[in-house]
């Protein structure tokens, strides 16, 4: 199973202590993580192996969509600021169509990340 983790700037911190507290299901399920590429540099000092691809606002968020598009990414955990406005919000509103598009599961906050990987856990027993 592949799984996608971003976060912008102002919910790294959350990614960085959602990605922790689900560490050893991640470690030990075989989960590939792929992540933009801050985000993914937050996840590896965090002790996590993850694939990381180019900067969110460098097109790191159309990279992992053509991934959701060709069916690589089981589901796609993205924190987004809401607070904060971003110069690539159209890559942004593109991945979270392609994920609607293809009927791959979105998180875009903690709380829906929570009981999503409540429910991948699940699925692996
Ligand atoms: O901008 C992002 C998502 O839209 C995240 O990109 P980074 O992980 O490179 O900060």
């Amino acid at each position: 199973m592949k799984l996608a983790v971003i976060a912008h700037d102002g919910k790294k911190a959350d990614m960085v202590f959602f990605l922790n507290k689900h560490y050893e299901f991640l470690h030990q399920a075989n989960v590939d993580l792929i992540a933009t590429g801050t985000t993914g540099l937050h996840a590896q000092n965090a002790g996590l192996k993850v694939q990381r691809v180019l900067s969110g606002p460098k097109g790191g968020d159309a990279q992992i969509a053509a991934q959701v598009a060709e069916g690589k990414i089981q589901a796609v955990f993205f924190f987004r600021d809401p607070l904060d406005k971003h110069p690539h919000e159209p890559d942004i509103n593109m991945l979270m169509r392609i994920c609607d598009v293809h009927h791959v599961p979105l998180a875009t906050n903690p709380a829906t990340a929570e009981m999503m990987l409540k429910e991948l856990v699940r699925e692996q027993r």
